[in-house]
């Protein structure tokens, strides 16, 4: 059988320079943002106040809470699940199983961490050390790359993922070559994308609302509300866990730095930025605005989470009542795609509900700086460019029947804007 992928075929994030060059910015921003939260100006452009040394960055201390943690989730991943959910099938025609107890994963990490928190656990001690967590999350990240590089080496050609394979060592090291890398029933790349970092990224929000708290007296009304939620965001992300497993991630993305890195260090360390800023630019919030924030939170969730399970609804089953009434194209695939509801509005509705949620985690910091600003800057960004790889991919899947699609429904994510 042919590499999935010919050295022709074009490379994405501008090839081996562009590879190379994200993995030193991403982790650098990753950094800088964690410092830039913490100093007096808090200013996103500009260089920090001051540059750690290595004895900031290492702390085996750090180390051994990092392999704890993700032990921890381990541990729990592999518990008796509810549901074993199959994926989509395969290029061999097989479909994997995945445990579906990412929401009971959370919940015993919550039962854990409360019965820790009575028995003495300082939480609040947690804030302290986010540099050397990420530092640790960061080289965690490259060595476990590393091993999915080498072992993509000895994986079955079918195995491997449509990109990722130009044959670059440090473009596929980035992208990476296999697609489901497995030991026995233990998927990583499933593993990665919904347990460690999101639960940590909660847990690093309680951490420093727990900080507050001792510092402060009570929690602020913004700190209450940005853990609110972003619990609430990782909760359903849990909750709707098997809808995981047919996103582009999971179905088409290799499993490389990108994700692994995005999975255990970006997102527990920078998505948890807005909760950093608080604890150490307190901001006063009244109860009106906060009404307004909550409602922009509830108007956002309630586009997500209504764009995506009408998707995953129509997807398992076109005549399920709650979608057999929508108006839909046909596809030379046998598949249908939906041109009425959340999808024929925009081409994705699920898209402008998550940027919507990214503004209101976001408000409850104020507008003296940009700094807690940057998910929703980073995160359209991500979004415009995930949005233009998904089209590519349905144009090659549906061909006529998407250019119709995109002519009957012509914006992407925001109506008559883009
Ligand atoms: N917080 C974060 O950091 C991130 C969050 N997200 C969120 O993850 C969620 C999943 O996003 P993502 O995986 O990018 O993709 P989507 O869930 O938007 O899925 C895209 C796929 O949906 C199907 N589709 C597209 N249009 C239609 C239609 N009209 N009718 C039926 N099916 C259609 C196509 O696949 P097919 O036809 O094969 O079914 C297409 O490839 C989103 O809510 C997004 O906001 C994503 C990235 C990062
Ligand atoms: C800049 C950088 C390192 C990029 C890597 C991107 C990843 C951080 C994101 C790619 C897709 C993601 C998804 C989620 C989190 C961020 C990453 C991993 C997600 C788990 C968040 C919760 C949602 O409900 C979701 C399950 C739909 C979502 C899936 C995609």
């Amino acid at each position: 059988m042919d590499p999935p992928q010919g050295p022709r075929a074009p490379l994405e994030f501008g090839g081996p320079m562009g590879a190379a060059a994200l993995m030193l910015l991403l982790p650098a921003t990753v950094f800088h943002l964690l410092l830039a939260a913490r100093s007096g100006p808090a200013r996103l452009l500009g260089p920090p106040a001051s540059l750690p040394g290595l004895e900031a960055l290492w702390s085996p201390r750090a180390l051994l809470l990092w392999l704890a943690w993700l032990g921890l989730q381990a541990a729990l991943y592999l518990l008796p699940a509810r549901k074993v959910a199959k994926g989509l099938e395969l290029k061999d025609k097989s479909r994997l199983r995945y445990p579906i107890n990412g929401f009971q994963a959370l919940v015993l990490t919550a039962l854990l961490v409360g019965l820790g928190m009575s028995a003495g656990l300082p939480l609040g001690a947690l804030p302290e050390m986010l540099l050397p967590l990420a530092f640790v999350a960061t080289l965690t990240a490259f060595i476990f790359s590393l091993f999915l590089y080498l072992k993509a080496q000895v994986a079955p050609v079918s195995a491997l993922a449509p990109g990722g394979n130009s044959g670059n060592p440090i473009y596929d090291f980035f992208l990476g070559r296999e697609l489901n890398p497995r030991i026995c029933s233990f998927d990583f790349k499933y593993f990665c994308e919904l347990r460690p970092g999101l639960i940590g990224w909660v847990l690093i929000n309680l951490a420093l609302l727990v900080k507050e708290a001792e510092l402060r007296g009570s929690p602020s009304l913004a700190m209450w509300l940005v853990n609110g939620f972003q619990l609430l965001y990782v909760g359903d992300a849990l909750w709707h866990e098997e809808a995981v497993l047919t996103t582009m991630d999971i179905t088409h993305d290799g499993f490389g730095f990108m994700l692994a890195f995005g999975d255990i260090a970006w997102v527990p360390f920078t998505y948890s930025l807005q909760a950093q800023f608080l604890l150490h630019h307190p901001q006063p919030l009244g109860l009106p605005m906060a009404a307004i924030i909550c409602l922009i939170n509830a108007i956002g969730y309630y586009i997500f989470r209504g764009a995506n399970s009408q998707k995953n609804t129509f997807r398992k089953n076109p005549s399920d009542p709650r979608v057999a009434g929508l108006e839909t194209i046909s596809t030379a695939t046998g598949r249908q795609l939906l041109v009425s509801g959340w999808w024929g509005m925009v081409r994705h509705p699920n898209y402008l509900g998550d940027l919507i949620m990214a503004l209101a985690w976001s408000l409850p910091c104020g507008v003296s700086h940009l700094l807690p600003y940057f998910y929703l800057l980073y995160f359209t960004a991500l979004l415009v460019h995930r949005e233009a790889r998904d089209e590519q991919q349905c144009l090659q899947k549906y061909g006529l029947a998407w250019q119709e699609y995109c002519r009957r429904v012509p914006y992407r994510i925001m109506p008559y804007i883009y």
